[in-house]
């Protein structure tokens, strides 16, 4: 199995992209918790404030502060940060498990804030569905029955619901496990159980709040390909929660990665690894092995191959780690090639300069 952190391609039919039609848009979003908390959104001085001097001066905490995103359909939008910067406060928000104090709240293109409880009900119903640290399962019932609760609640006849129910505890692979109770099942195949029973209301969106930080690291590895296996086979929109950078580098399409309620940096896991935004994102990143994560697109400098044949080419999408097992087998300038097109080349030096975190910016112009 390859032990790389660079996200697989997107699926096919639904090939995530900048243009595609955002599933959640969200604007000048604020979440403080404390007294009087909607007074400071508004006001620039208290708003200026750091988290600790708001404190102290107000005795509110900003949980989410100022954040404007979009989540593109069919991508994998990952929320990552340190313990405390407001990760799960952003994701509840999106449904409003938990009230935004102010902001811009869109769900395709209809407004999250307006919704009134019933439609507020179907969204986390049918539209976006959370799936939980601690699965919230229903200890003395099957897990058929569990997986069924969803569409249970939604009114869903029996006969179909447990069809239903049972096409996704395959999908999962629990085969054979639909008459368990959630105690005979491991900790992994409880989160499986709680994925789902998510997935059997076939929603737009699936979120994760830390659905496996609770799993030892080998089950933890096998439930992130599982997530990559189902996000190749459906192309469904999710957003993921994480505080473990290799998770979120694994699994996401882009990154939020937030500080004190902020989104420090939002990016593809290789703008990220590649171009920190400032010292606190590099510093974050120190450690990851970036010729995983940056492909030959960042890493090549300006050049053509000649002729049509580009033998041995690469494409954009190659790590820096392939590129160089490439570069060494032909022993020369290895072209990087595109739809058939030539769009630049890679050789020892730049990839090198990779590695040795001195590039690519600085390599390409070399
Ligand atoms: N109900 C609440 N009342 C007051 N403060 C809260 C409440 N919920 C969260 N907070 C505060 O908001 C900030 C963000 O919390 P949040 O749980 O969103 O962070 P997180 O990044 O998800 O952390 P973790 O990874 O530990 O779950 C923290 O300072 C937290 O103490």
């Amino acid at each position: 199995m390859s032990t790389t952190l660079s996200k697989q391609p997107a699926p096919e039919p639904e090939a995530v992209s900048g243009d595609t039609p955002p599933v959640f848009s969200v604007r000048g979003l604020w979440k403080v918790f404390g007294p009087k908390a909607e007074r400071i959104p508004g006001n620039a001085e208290l708003a200026a404030l750091s988290a600790e001097e708001l404190r102290r001066e107000t005795g509110c905490t900003v949980a989410v502060r100022d954040v404007s995103f979009d989540v593109r359909k069919g991508e994998v939008f990952v929320v990552m940060g340190l313990s405390g910067s407001g990760k799960s406060t952003l994701v509840r928000c999106l449904t409003r498990l938990i009230e935004p104090t102010s902001g811009e709240l869109e769900i395709d293109g209809e407004d999250v804030l307006a919704m009134d409880k019933a439609r507020l009900r179907e969204l986390r119903r049918h539209r976006a569905s959370m799936v939980f640290q601690h699965f919230g399962l229903l200890p003395h019932r099957s897990v058929l029955d569990n997986v069924a609760y969803g569409l249970e609640i939604q009114g869903v006849g029996k006969l179909e619901r447990r069809a239903q129910a049972m096409k996704v505890i395959a999908k999962v692979g629990l085969d054979g496990m639909e008459h368990r109770r959630p105690n005979q099942l491991s900790g992994g195949q409880q989160q499986r159980v709680g994925l789902a029973r998510a997935l059997a209301v076939d929603p737009e969106v699936l979120l994760f709040d830390e659905p496996f930080s609770a799993l030892d690291p080998l089950i933890r590895r096998d439930m992130q390909e599982e997530v990559i296996r189902l996000h190749r086979e459906e192309g469904r929109t999710m957003v993921f929660i994480t505080h473990d950078l290799n998770e979120a580098l694994k699994l996401g399409d882009r990154i939020a990665l937030m500080r004190d309620g902020a989104i420090v940096q939002l990016g593809t896991p290789e703008e990220i690894v590649a171009e920190p935004a400032d010292d606190y994102v590099r510093d974050f990143v120190r450690d990851v092995p970036r010729e995983q994560v940056i492909t030959v697109r960042t890493a090549m400098r300006a050049g053509a191959c000649e002729g049509t044949e580009h033998p041995g080419a690469l494409a954009p999408d190659t790590v820096v780690t392939t590129a160089i097992e490439a570069v060494a087998r032909t022993g020369g300038a290895v072209c990087v090639v595109e739809d058939g097109d030539c769009l630049g080349v890679v050789d020892h030096e730049n990839l090198l300069a990779v590695v040795a975190g001195i590039g690519p910016r600085r390599a390409a112009v070399s």
